[in-house]
């Protein structure tokens, strides 16, 4: 297993021996059941564990349980990192495909962590079912794509932190406009400095302050319109927004 970098004591505090476990569960069965490329395994900590922990800090503590809906976990990155991070929330881990979520039940099982709830489906399907404060998600697909999958999940005053890499940027300019016609009051890319990351962190903050009717979602998915924007999106971030079960690229940041 790669060792454990100093700046993992100051994220993880008294859970850093959970921290270890989980990521010695990815560098073991994460990779020989396919959730985690095989090259992964020496930079996990960087480039994985880290880099997801970064969004920590931008959900402040509160003296009650907030809830966190983290949208395509894949491994349980980032909402494993989190849920390890912060035993103040609770966080759902949303993925659907049955392969994955089986891993994922196992290990939160194994690490003992009692404020993780797993749910095998897609993001849509909980809509008027679940709503949180707090929306998280790496690598799932394009900003505007993952706002309309997202924001009906959203309590208001709701957040989306989608985390991105050093293109995050560029990415929210182009998508603005589409993002307020959804429904987003305001969205800016918060940039995140790691001196270990291989590259610059980014994440996508979308705010939202009244509830988003997911109905206008579903009608703009039927239209060309919605259709025309999504493969745009789709190209330009390099996300898929497919379910399939190949093994997880290492991430699209
Ligand atoms: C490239 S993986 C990223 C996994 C993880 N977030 C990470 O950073 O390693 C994208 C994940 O999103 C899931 N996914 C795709 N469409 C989804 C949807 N509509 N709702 C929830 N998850 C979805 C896929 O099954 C896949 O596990």
């Amino acid at each position: 297993m790669p060792p454990t970098p100093p700046e993992a004591a100051a994220v993880f505090g008294e859970r850093l021996d959970l921290a270890e476990h989980y990521v010695a569960l990815l560098g073991t069965t994460g990779i020989t059941r396919g959730l985690i490329g095989p090259r992964e395994g020496p930079r996990l900590w960087d480039r994985h564990i880290l880099n997801c922990a970064a969004l920590s800090p931008l959900i402040p503590r509160r003296d009650f349980t907030q809830a966190v809906i983290d949208v395509g976990s894949g491994a349980g990155l980032p909402g494993v990192v989190l849920a390890i991070a912060r035993p103040d929330l609770h966080v759902h881990l949303v993925e659907p495909l049955a392969r994955r979520t089986a891993w994922l039940s196992e290990a939160v099982h194994e690490l003992g962590l009692d404020n993780v709830t797993i749910h095998t489906t897609r993001a849509e399907s909980l809509w008027g079912t679940l709503t949180a404060p707090w929306v998280t998600a790496r690598a799932v697909t394009g900003i505007v794509q993952l706002a309309e999958w997202t924001l009906p999940l959203l309590s208001v005053p709701g957040q989306v932190l989608a985390l991105k890499g050093s293109r995050g940027p560029t990415e929210l300019a182009e998508a603005e406009r589409a993002l307020h016609r959804l429904g987003v009051a305001r969205c800016e890319a918060v940039r995140l400095g790691s001196p270990r990351a291989e590259d610059a962190t980014t994440v996508l903050r979308l705010l939202v302050d009244r509830p988003v009717d997911a109905k206008r979602f579903r009608a703009q998915g039927s239209s060309s319109a919605g259709s025309a924007r999504r493969r745009r999106d789709r190209a330009k971030s390099g996300g898929d927004g497919k379910v399939s079960d190949r093994g997880d690229r290492p991430t699209s940041r």
